[in-house]
C-alpha cells in the first residue's frame, strides 16, 4: 500500500495517535533500498518496522535521509533517546491508539493532542520554563538551546584570516580587552605555530587575567598541541578536515588515522587539565557516519567539545538542523559550530544549529575572516535578542558593540557597512511617511529591536518627497514650535518640503529652513 493510501486509511480509522519518540536510528528501507532515519516509540505497539512501513510525521526532527552513507554492521548507530524525546504525532496503521504500558513521557514534552496552551503559543522557552518577553511565536522544542548558547569569538583567529587583517600585540590585546567587556565566553588565538610573533602574542594574551576563557587554534598534531599548551591557554581547538576533499588534498589522512591521531592529541591535552575541542573541518561534506563515529570516539575519550563547520559556507539552515539534531541524538552533546558567509547564511545557520540543540557559536566581529569571513557577532546579537531577549540582555554588554566594532573596523581598515544590523548607519532610520507615523506613535510598529539596547538611537528623516504630516509635525515640536501650528499649517508646510525634495535631496537643515521660513510667514 502506497504512503498516501496509508495516511487516507488512518486518517478514516481516526488513528492518529501521539507518541513518544524515544529513539531514532539510520537503516536501509527494504522495500526501497534507501536510507531513513526511522524513528522508535515508547509504545510497544509501534514497532520499528511499523514506522517504516506506515506513515511516520515527525515533524521536530528534519533528519537527513542521504543515501550516499553507510552504516555499520548492525545497521544501527548508538542514539540517545534524550535527544528525541519529543512528543509527534504518527499516524500508523497498524497500532490501536492504545498507549497502554507505555513509558512515561519525558519532562516537557506534552502528552495530548490539544492545541498548544496560550503560555506555549506566547513565546515560552521550553528548555528553560521561563517566559520569553519576544513577541514572535517561539518554536517549542525540548532541545532547543537558543536561550542558553556561549559564544566563542574568532575575531583574533578566524578574524585574522581576513585579507586585510594585521593585528599587532597592543591590537590584540585591544580587542582582546573589547570582547572581554562584551561578555563573550571564549576568545580563540591564531595558532602558535604559524609564527614566533603569534606564539608570544598567544601567550601575552593568556597573562592578562581575562574572564574570558583563551583558546588557541591548532591542527591535529602532537607538535602543535604542544606548543599551544606550552603558551598557557585555558583550551586548545583541534581541527582536521574529514571531507574527502581535504582528505586528499590539504592533509592525505585516512578516517582511521585521523581518529588514532585525534584519540591520542586529545589524551595529551586532557593530561595537561586544560579544555580540548576536536573539531572536524569541512563537516557537511564530510561523510555523515564517518563523522558520527569520529565524534562518538572523541567524545568518549573525553573532549570537552565537539566541532562542526560549514567551511565552505554551503549549507542551509535545513542542513545543519538536520546535522545538528542527528549528532545531538547521538550522544553528542556539547556541539560548537562554525558557519562561513559565502552563501550569506552564516546567521541563519548559527541560529538553526542553536534551534537543534549546538551549545556554541563561532563569531567574529564584522564576520572578519577567510574570504568573505563568519557568522558576525553583532548580526548574531541582532537575531538573538529577538530571539532570547533576556538572556541575550542579562550576559551580554550590548551597548558595548558599536565601540566594538569601530575598533575592528579601524584595525582592518574597513567600514562598518551601511546596512549592517543594529550598527550600520541607518539600522533604526525611518523615512517613509507611513513608517514614520507609526513609529512615533510605537516604536514596535517597525522595529523588532529596541536601538536603546545597543545604544543606540532612532531616527526620523522628513528629508524627503516620501515624508508625511505626521513626521514633519513631529520635527516643528522637536524645534519648539508645535503650539504655533495647526495640523493644516503642517500639511501646507510639508507639501512644500515634497515640492522641494522633488527638486533635489534634501538636508534637515533644508527642512528646518522650510519650517522656519513658513513660520516666520505665519507672523506676518
Ligand atoms: C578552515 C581553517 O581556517 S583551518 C585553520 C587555518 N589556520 C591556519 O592555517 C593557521 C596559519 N597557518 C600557518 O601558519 C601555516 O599554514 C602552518 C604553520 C600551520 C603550516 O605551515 P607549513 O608547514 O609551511 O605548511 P603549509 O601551510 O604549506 O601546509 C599545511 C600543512 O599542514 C598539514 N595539515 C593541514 N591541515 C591539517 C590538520 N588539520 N592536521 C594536521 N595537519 C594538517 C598539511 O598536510 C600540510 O602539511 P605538509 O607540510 O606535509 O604539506
Ligand atoms: O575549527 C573549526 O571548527 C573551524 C575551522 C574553520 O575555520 C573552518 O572550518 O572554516
Amino acid at each position: 500500500m502506497c504512503r498516501a493510501s496509508l495516511e487516507r486509511e488512518a486518517r478514516r480509522k481516526d488513528k492518529v495517535e501521539r507518541a513518544l519518540v524515544t529513539s531514532v536510528a539510520r537503516c536501509v528501507i527494504p522495500d526501497t533500498g534507501s536510507m531513513e532515519t526511522v524513528a522508535r516509540c515508547v509504545n510497544p505497539t509501534v514497532s520499528f518496522l511499523d514506522l517504516q512501513r506506515h506513515l511516520l510525521i515527525l515533524p521536530k526532527l528534519h533528519l537527513s535521509t542521504r543515501t550516499e552513507d553507510t552504516l555499520p554492521n548492525n545497521n544501527t548507530i548508538d542514539l540517545d533517546p534524550r535527544a528525541f524525546a519529543s512528543t509527534v504525532d504518527i499516524m500508523c496503521g497498524t497500532c490501536n491508539g492504545d498507549t497502554a504500558g507505555a513509558a512515561p513521557p519525558a519532562a516537557n514534552s506534552t502528552t495530548d493532542n490539544a492545541a498548544p496552551s496560550a503560555s506555549t503559543s506566547n513565546g515560552v522557552y521550553p528548555a528553560q520554563g521561563k517566559p520569553a518577553s519576544s513577541p514572535y511565536q517561539l518554536v517549542q522544542d525540548y532541545i532547543s538551546n537558543v536561550g542558553r548558547f556561549k559564544i566563542i569569538e574568532s575575531t583574533l583567529r578566524e578574524g585574522e584570516q581576513f585579507a586585510n587583517a594585521f593585528f599587532d600585540l597592543e591590537t590584540k590585546i585591544k580587542i582582546a580587552k573589547a570582547l572581554d567587556n562584551f561578555g563573550v565566553d571564549y576568545i580563540e588565538l591564531t595558532s602558535p605555530v604559524a609564527s614566533q610573533g603569534s606564539y608570544d602574542d598567544c601567550k601575552a594574551i593568556c597573562q592578562l587575567g581575562l574572564k574570558a576563557k583563551i583558546l588557541t587554534h591548532v591542527r591535529c598534531n602532537m607538535e602543535d598541541a604542544r606548543k599551544a599548551v606550552e603558551c598557557g591557554v585555558n583550551g586548545v581547538d583541534l581541527v582536521i578536515g574529514t571531507s574527502s576533499f581535504l582528505r586528499e588534498y590539504s592533509h592525505g589522512k585516512s578516517m582511521d588515522m585521523i581518529k588514532s591521531t585525534a584519540l591520542e592529541v586529545i589524551a595529551y591535552i586532557k593530561s595537561k587539565g586544560i579544555e580540548v575541542r576536536f573539531s572536524s573541518e569541512d563537516s557537511f561534506r564530510s561523510n555523515l557516519v564517518d563523522i558520527l563515529h569520529l565524534y562518538q570516539a572523541c567524545d568518549k575519550a573525553g573532549v570537552d567539545r565537539v566541532g562542526v563547520a560549514d567551511t565552505v559556507g554551503g549549507a542551509t539552515p535545513r542542513m545543519v538542523y538536520d546535522l545538528i539534531r542527528t549528532l545531538r541524538g547521538c550522544l553528542i552533546l556539547t556541539l560548537e559550530t562554525h558557519f562561513h558567509d559565502d552563501t550569506g547564511c552564516a546567521v541563519a545557520n548559527a541560529h538553526s544549529a542553536l534551534e537543534a540543540g549546538a551549545t556554541h557559536v563561532d563569531t567574529s566581529v564584522l564576520g572578519i575572516g577567510e574570504r568573505n569571513g563568519i557568522t558576525p557577532l553583532g548580526a548574531l546579537m541582532a537575531r538573538m535578542v529577538v530571539t532570547a531577549p533576556d538572556y541575550v540582555k542579562s550576559k551580554y554588554n550590548l551597548k558595548a558593540l558599536k565601540s566594538l566594532e569601530t575598533l575592528v573596523a579601524d584595525a582592518v581598515q574597513v567600514n562598518i557597512p551601511f546596512n549592517n544590523p543594529v550598527t550600520g548607519f541607518c539600522a533604526f532610520t525611518h523615512k517613509a511617511g507611513i513608517h514614520a507615523k507609526a513609529i512615533l506613535a510605537n516604536p514596535s510598529t517597525y522595529e523588532i529591536i529596541d536601538p536603546h539596547d545597543f545604544g543606540m538611537t532612532r531616527y526620523v528623516s522628513i528629508n524627503s518627497r516620501i515624508t508625511g504630516w505626521n513626521a514633519v509635525k513631529a520635527r516643528i515640536e522637536q524645534l519648539g514650535l508645535g503650539s504655533e501650528f495647526s495640523d493644516d499649517q503642517i500639511k501646507e508646510v510639508t507639501a512644500k518640503i515634497k515640492q522641494m525634495a522633488d527638486i533635489r535631496p534634501l538636508a534637515i537643515d533644508d527642512t528646518d529652513s522650510i519650517i522656519r521660513s513658513y513660520h516666520l510667514d505665519l507672523q506676518v
